[in-house]
């Protein structure tokens, strides 16, 4: 019962830090049943009046010797227990954090972010019980009523039957509430990791809560979990209290009824003084142990549900990741690429059905297309982020799927809407992507995305940022990202609509700054995601994506000139952008 063979797999050592638990509360056991049998047969001595001065020595000698072996066992076990209890959090943790790296940025597809951290944290903890405790108790359980039974068979083989008879009704009480037990637990860990994960939510969302003063149905929200997350922890005391009663009852009353059937025998003459006192003695540590094994039952009962959401984890498919260095050219062949994201209920839902692109090397790629159609969903394909993907990508001939994942994020380079900027210096931020690059080389970068001049005005290099460059604004900051992405100087450049959301002057100068890019260095493949025509106009080929395929590829002219899909979008922007300008000049 409650034995998990794949958790104590995943723990080998554990095993000997249980057997030397087992191995000294055994011995402890043996220890006391010594003490006790002595000091029954020196006041059954005394009682008959046959107590001698040597008899007095050597019941003194064996209790004390008795007692130093008991306190030493009793540390010794502790010392094991810990033992065991340490080489789970040592043996568990890193590879719940190994599999998650596997996994990557996917992880978020098998698992919420506040449920990992709850169950690496705290059920791993909860499994440090079911290893430090509960497993050496479940075998000693076993052990001592067997051991107890074997001494006190000889002195009164009823009284013996009797107590041995009653420990088994102690996992059977057990038993009855497993199945009750564990849909509660399960219950009580999905509350729990549903608070977690809207207490995360919220907190990560503050500002947005704030901003539409939603906070206060956020809080009424939360509340409600809390609530309902108070209630199942009751109902679990509950259950657990009541179990505890139940063995409680059973454990005193084996004991009673077997201290009962030793006074009948003392009372008939069929055992002496000292024989029923060892049984009114020992009694209860027939039932002690398994009682024992009740209350670590429960905690270890939580650690097993929490075990499961680590084994769910870990089985979680972990996508293939290949070895090949980068090769030496960077021509990218995209041939019937498909992808699916994993959606809530398992179905898939189908992004990109059949894309056929080839992207040269050192030409400026445009990806355009209506929002939703899957632009930055095949630039994470193309970064191997996504790795779950149909059909053929080559890089310089070598597939995708074969490169190593180091080698991939050494050479493609990717620059979202919003980068992250850390708190420190400028300089700090520019040589995470080129540790050993000059103050000239640094400069060189910030004047071609043009913020040169501004940072002059302040400390430059050594202007501080604060926390997520909070104190430039978005252009500048976007600004600052790209020169950082200059810098680190690989193959390939993903420009994801790294020019939105900014002032039309950082707007002008990012997008010469990728244009510079791709025209200057003749083995830089520069592809660029943009939402706004206007800015890829000069893109040696665009490429429009339709309903999860490339519908069009060709240079502005060639496709404005076709008169198709593009040209109905360069159409209809055109005519915004100058209902704008017109707008402002009134
Ligand atoms: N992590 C995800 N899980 C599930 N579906 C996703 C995920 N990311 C994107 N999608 C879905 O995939 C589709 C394509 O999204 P994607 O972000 O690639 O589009 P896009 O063309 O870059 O859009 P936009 O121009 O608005 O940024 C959308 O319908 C979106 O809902």
């Amino acid at each position: 019962m409650m034995i998990n063979k794949r958790l104590i797999g995943l723990v080998p050592e554990s095993r000997r830090f249980v057997a030397q638990n087992v191995a000294f509360q055994w011995v402890s056991l043996v220890a006391n049943i010594c003490l006790i049998s002595v000091v029954c047969r020196m006041l059954g001595s005394i009682f008959e009046h046959s107590a001698s001065t040597g008899d007095f020595v050597l019941t003194a000698g064996v209790a004390l010797a008795a007692i130093a072996v008991r306190a030493l066992c009793t540390t010794s076990a502790a010392k094991a227990s810990f033992r065991a209890a340490r080489s789970v959090k040592q043996r568990l943790r890193p590879i719940i954090y190994e599999k998650l790296l596997r996994l990557g940025p996917s992880y978020r597809e098998h698992a919420l972010t506040s449920e990992v951290v709850q169950v690496s944290v705290e059920g791993v903890d909860q499994l440090e019980t079911y290893f430090g405790s509960y497993l050496p108790q479940l075998f000693y359980a076993l052990l001592a009523p067997l051991t107890l039974f074997v001494v006190l068979a000889p002195v009164s083989l009823v009284a013996a039957v009797v107590l041995l008879v009653c420990v088994p009704l102690i996992p059977l009480a057990i038993a009855a509430v497993q199945t009750w037990a564990k849909r509660l637990l399960s219950k009580y860990w999905g509350s729990y990791t549903a608070l977690g994960d809207t207490f995360l939510e919220n907190l990560q969302g503050l500002t947005t809560l704030k901003i539409y003063a939603a906070d206060e149905m956020k809080q009424r929200e939360m509340n409600e979990r809390a609530e309902e997350f108070r209630r199942i922890t009751m109902r679990v005391l509950v259950m657990q209290l009541n179990s505890i009663a139940i063995m409680d009852i059973v454990a005193y009353g084996g004991a009673a009824a077997g201290i009962a059937v030793s006074l009948f025998q003392f009372q008939a003459g069929a055992i002496d003084l000292a024989g029923c006192l060892m049984i009114m003695l020992l009694a209860a540590d027939y039932f002690l142990p398994m009682r024992q094994l009740g209350s670590f039952f429960h905690i270890a009962m939580n650690g097993m549900a929490a075990s499961d959401k680590i084994f769910r984890l870990l089985d979680a498919e972990e996508p293939a990741v290949g070895s090949l260095p980068f090769p030496t050219r960077s021509d990218i062949r995209i041939s019937g690429l498909g992808f699916a994201y994993q959606g809530d209920d398992a179905a898939r839902k189908a992004v990109l059905t059949n894309v056929n692109l080839a992207i040269p090397e050192g030409s400026f790629t445009a990806i355009v297309g209506e929002s939703g159609c899957g632009k930055s969903t095949l630039a994470s394909v193309l970064m191997g982020r996504n790795r779950a993907y149909t059909g053929s990508i080559t890089i310089g001939g070598t597939k995708l799927s074969e490169l190593g994942p180091s080698a991939l994020m050494r050479q493609v380079t990717y620059v979202g809407h919003q980068s992250y900027l850390f708190r420190g210096t400028v300089r700090e931020n520019l040589l995470a992507a080129k540790p050993n690059a000059t103050d000239e080389e640094l400069w060189r970068a910030l004047e071609t995305t043009q913020l040169a001049g501004y940072l002059r005005s302040e400390q430059g290099l050594e202007t501080r940022l604060a926390e997520q460059a909070s104190n430039l604004s978005g252009g500048q900051r976007q600004r600052l990202a790209l020169a950082r992405a200059l810098l680190h100087d690989a193959r390939i450049y993903i420009f994801d609509e790294a020019a939105s959301n900014v002032d039309v002057e950082s707007e002008d100068a990012i997008m010469a700054a990728i244009e510079g890019l791709a025209r200057s260095q003749a083995d830089k493949t520069v592809i660029v995601i943009s939402h706004r025509l206007a800015n890829v106009t000069g893109a040696d080929q665009i490429a429009v994506l339709s309903h999860g395929s490339v519908k069009e590829t060709g240079t502005h002219a060639e496709l404005v000139a076709r008169k198709d899909a593009y040209a109905a979008l360069w159409t209809a922007q055109q005519e915004l952008e100058n209902l704008g300008c017109e707008e402002a000049t009134r």
